[in-house]
């Protein structure tokens, strides 16, 4: 198997290392953390392409957070909110749900901060995420959102991958495989 895979977004390509997640599968790593430039290219993408207007970003820990935070300043906001994956002491009355991604074994826990709450209620929501992929992680932030009576209208990503590339309810750029080993 080629140990690289080459993405392209837009008009920036990014050679990404192949690596395996199980005895039978592995991605092309594809980390935002760090990346300035796809950050702020991709969010600008992603806004031309969203159509609905919403009131709140939400996001989740914790490759997403680059992203949603340009998409804010983009689109003039002066906050977003992340879902985390830990409960912290500084939160209020926090609410949790399971959440299980493509590149963790174990079910973790995707927390909204109870402070958050008041700020999300009746509003209209864009769930902001670097990558979807088996969708996990994006059905527990939906989870959380119907928990708090939020109502998403748009759920955005750079990246489709694997069977997601085929969903028709999220906004993207492109699209990575998954590889058989
Ligand atoms: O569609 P899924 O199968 O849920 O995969 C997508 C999720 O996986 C990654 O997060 P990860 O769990 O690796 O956590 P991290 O962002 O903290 O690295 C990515 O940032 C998405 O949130
Ligand atoms: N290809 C990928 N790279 C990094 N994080 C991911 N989460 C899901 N798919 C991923």
């Amino acid at each position: 198997m080629e140990k690289s895979y080459e993405v392209t977004i837009g008009v920036l390509k990014r050679k990404l290392p192949i690596i395996p997640i199980s005895s039978t599968v592995a991605i092309a790593s594809f980390v935002l953390l760090g990346d300035t430039e796809m950050a702020s290219y991709a969010a600008a993408e992603l806004v031309k392409r969203i159509t609905e207007p919403f009131d709140e970003i939400v996001t989740m820990e914790s490759k997403g957070i680059p992203l949603a935070e340009e998409i804010s300043k983009i689109t003039h906001r002066k906050n977003y909110v992340v879902l985390r994956k830990s409960v912290k002491g500084y939160m209020a009355h926090p609410i949790s749900v399971p959440v299980k991604s493509i590149t963790t074994n174990e079910s973790q826990t995707l927390v909204l901060d109870g402070n958050d709450v008041l700020r999300l209620t009746d509003k209209r929501i864009l769930l902001v995420d670097d990558v979807i992929s088996t969708g996990g992680s994006l059905t527990a932030a939906e989870n959380l959102m119907a928990k708090v009576d939020a109502n998403v209208v748009c759920k955005c990503a750079i990246l489709a991958e694997g069977t997601a590339a085929t969903r028709d309810d999220i906004t993207v750029l492109g699209s990575l495989p998954v590889f058989s080993i």
